[in-house]
């Protein structure tokens, strides 16, 4: 009761002390958020590997918005995704060897590197255990977890040199899809009473097609689900350095620190609602609102709702309606144009067409919603992101809610990892050190017997 009540007092006290009034922040021209007064990011880098594209600078001054565009080492995502699907492959290890390197590889060059993912997927005796023995039931949290245990079983684990970064960055993209899959079968094995599988990763599967077959087995999947998981990794491996989690794995980058405390700090990052951890949200946000609004096909109760959530009366009461708006994009964003489009096929194959059209309006009027929601300080243009149709496409090939956001850490490793690389191999680098202004006030120290 009483560590209760000196935990209380320390944060009632702290409710003063970290109040900061939003003038100061105009007053001593801080970007909050690292956030020009146009929205758009603070120039902060030079990067060579993605490019996010959501509107044009005009001559004025102003900005111009535009259908989102997003380019891999100078390559639309729309071209790697197109041409998987018309040549009827996965295209995930070709996007790795792009972003990582900076070329496409030619066909000998592809087959040796996905033999070489292939064969560094499976993990040591010892990090499997710890996945069993410690479980936990956050995958996220656990991912990091055995992130950073990895440091422990490599020889080289400190060593920042291009070589061996890229050698760490393709054992830890390998490997991702086994620690996600045991972690999960692991807690599905405790939290569910479900029977325990930990099946060895096949040297000559796809990595969509490994994580399908370790999480459901060789009965549990169709060569449909592999080509749709692929594409989702295909499209979610990398997203320019101003993201989040990259920018985590910059920042912490920077400063020489190793791969695995680096690439667990990306994970902690994606983890958030704000950013990867949106895809969760939204699954979690639909179903609510799939239970709530009686006729899925009525504007105005789904208007009211959606208002309802904007206000805080609902929902998680945060005011947020997740898997729409985005930092950079402003009338699309390419991911969740190519998820949309999968996810219509899909729900036509599988009898989900109820459901996508509910999602579909919902889209429209949650843009509807955000964009002229009361007491706005912008009217910025707002557009479903990545994460509005995942979660319904990650679901229809039988996956759970609990990989959702690691199914976005097992893609956007790569992106990380090319980052990585990028932030320790430039001339003129130096560790990222912003300033913060201190607006406190001078306070006298007074002596323990006088307070
Ligand atoms: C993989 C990814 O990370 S994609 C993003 C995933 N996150 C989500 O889906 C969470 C919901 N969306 C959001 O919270 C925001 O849109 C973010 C975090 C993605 C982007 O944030 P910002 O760049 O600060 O947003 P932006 O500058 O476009 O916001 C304009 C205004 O619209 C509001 N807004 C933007 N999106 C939303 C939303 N989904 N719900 C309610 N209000 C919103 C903002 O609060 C802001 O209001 P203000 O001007 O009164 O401060
Ligand atoms: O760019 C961002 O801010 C968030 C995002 O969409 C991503 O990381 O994929």
């Amino acid at each position: 009761m009483k560590e209760k009540f000196l935990v209380y007092k320390l944060s009632e006290t702290v409710k003063n002390t970290s109040k900061i009034q939003s003038q100061l922040f105009e007053k001593f021209n801080v970007k909050r958020g690292l956030r020009n007064a146009d929205h758009t990011g603070v120039l902060v880098g030079l990067t060579k590997i993605g490019d996010v594209l959501g509107y044009k600078h005009l001559d004025d001054g102003t900005l111009e918005p535009i259908p989102g565009k997003l380019l891999y080492r100078g390559i639309d995502i729309e071209n790697l995704v197109h041409n998987a699907q018309e040549e009827q492959r996965t295209g995930f290890e070709e996007t790795i060897y792009l972003l990582l390197s900076g070329r496409l590889p030619d066909a000998e060059e592809l087959s040796d590197f996905s033999r070489l993912l292939g064969e560094s997927m499976a993990l040591e005796k010892q990090t499997k255990i710890a996945i069993m023995e410690l479980e936990g039931h956050d995958i996220m949290n656990i991912l990091a977890r055995t992130v950073l245990e990895m440091y422990t079983y490599d020889s080289q684990a400190d060593d920042t040199s291009r070589d061996n970064l890229m050698r760490q960055s393709i054992d830890l993209i390998a490997k991702f899809p086994a620690i996600i899959a045991y972690a999960y079968n692991m807690l599905s094995h405790s939290a569910k009473g479900k029977s325990l599988h930990i099946r060895h990763p096949h040297e000559h599967f796809s990595i969509a097609e490994n994580f399908l077959y370790m999480m459901k087995g060789s009965d549990g999947y169709t060569e449909l689900d592999v080509r749709v998981l692929d594409l989702a990794m295909i499209i979610h491996a990398e997203h320019g350095g101003g993201n989040n989690s990259t920018f985590t794995v910059r920042v912490t980058s920077s400063t020489g620190t190793d791969t695995y405390s680096s690439i667990a700090a990306g994970i902690g990052s994606l983890k958030g609602p704000l950013h990867g951890g949106a895809n969760l949200q939204v699954g979690k946000m639909l179903k609510h609102l799939a239970e709530q609004i009686k006729n899925w096909t009525d504007v105005n109760e789904i208007d009211n709702y959606l208002q309802r959530i904007l206000n805080k009366e609902v929902f998680d009461k945060k005011g947020l309606i997740y898997g729409i708006g985005h930092a950079v994009y402003t009338v699309s964003d390419p991911r969740a144009v190519l998820l949309k489009e999968m996810a219509h096929e899909l729900a036509k194959e599988k009898g989900r067409e109820k459901e996508y059209n509910f999602l579909n309006l919902l889209e429209e009027r949650a843009i509807n919603a955000v964009v002229n929601r009361k007491n706005a300080r912008t009217k910025k243009l707002v557009c479903a992101n990545v994460d509005f149709y995942s979660g319904f496409v990650y679901d229809m090939i039988g996956l759970p809610r609990e990989v959702y956001t690691p199914l976005f850490a097992m893609s956007r490793i790569v992106g990380w990892c090319a980052h990585r690389i990028e932030e320790l191999n430039f001339d003129d680098r130096r560790i990222i050190r912003p300033a913060y202004k201190n607006i406190g006030e001078l306070m006298p120290f007074i002596p323990l017997k006088d307070r």
